[in-house]
């Protein structure tokens, strides 16, 4: 690929479904802040030139001394980001160096993407225009009315649980941020956002190990998935 390739990691949130007084992406994994298990993955990646780092406003200072660190050369901004996740990617979008062309997004409480799903986002977006890492759900999902009575019971094979990355041409998600912004449309994932424009979005099936880390019982997940399978992929 010759085209510049560029990362957004968002990392500003509170985490307050964690319930913890640190932010759950400074939570140490096996000796390491959540969130620089998550930048070394997108920063030992070839195709990618430029990284931004988006932290809390209070957070800035401590995540440039991870740059110098944990030697994290692709990392060239840490700025702060914005009241909702979709706040956050567009500061993000805006720091980017000019010269990219394709863009990809990434929660920083995930931290166990595979390199080669990595790679199958950024190939099937190149392609297409957008993808997104996702996997089969395994539970059937029910929708709910505000009384607690089942609406509806969705095909379950029409239903992926959707991850991170996302992959997008740089221009297409700008315009779909923007006209997010002007309509004042808030949405929980980037993917939302092209699809808003009418724009067909491919999904990547990943693996299951690629959680975002969220709650207390996905802390000891993450501990055995560093020990049994991250060492195994890195091999
Ligand atoms: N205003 C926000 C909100 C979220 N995020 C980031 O988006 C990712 C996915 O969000 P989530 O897991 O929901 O994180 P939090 O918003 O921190 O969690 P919670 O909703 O439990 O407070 C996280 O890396 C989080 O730091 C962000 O950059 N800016
Ligand atoms: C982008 C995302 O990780 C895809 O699953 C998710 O939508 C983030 O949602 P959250 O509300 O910030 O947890």
């Amino acid at each position: 690929m010759t085209d510049k390739l560029g990362v957004v990691v968002v990392a500003a949130g509170r985490g307050s479904r964690m319930r913890t007084q640190e932010s759950k992406q400074y939570l140490l994994l096996d000796g390491k802040p959540i969130l620089v298990h998550t930048l070394e993955l997108f920063d030992r990646l070839e195709a990618v030139s430029d990284i931004v780092l988006v932290t809390g406003t209070d957070d800035v200072e401590r995540c440039r001394g991870y740059i110098e660190t944990y030697r994290l050369r692709k990392v060239k901004r840490v700025i702060p980001g914005g009241k909702e996740r979709q706040d956050s990617v567009y500061q993000g979008l805006l720091a980017l160096d000019g010269e990219v062309r394709w863009v990809m997004v990434h929660d920083g409480v995930r931290p166990f993407a595979a390199r080669e799903h990595i790679a199958a986002c950024l190939d099937k977006a190149i392609e297409t225009e957008a993808a997104v890492l996702a996997v089969p759900v395994k539970d059937t999902i029910k929708i709910v009315d505000g009384e607690g009575l089942i609406q509806a019971t969705p095909d379950r094979r029409s239903l992926w649980a959707i991850q991170t990355p996302q992959a997008f041409r740089f221009s297409l998600l700008r315009d779909a941020h923007e006209r997010a912004r002007e309509e004042g449309f808030v949405g929980t994932d980037d993917a939302m956002l092209v699809e808003r424009l009418g724009v067909r979005v491919a999904v990547v099936e990943a693996d299951y190990y690629n959680i975002k880390i969220t709650t207390p019982e996905d802390l000891p997940w993450a501990e055995w998935i560093i020990r049994h399978v991250r060492g195994e992929r890195e091999s």
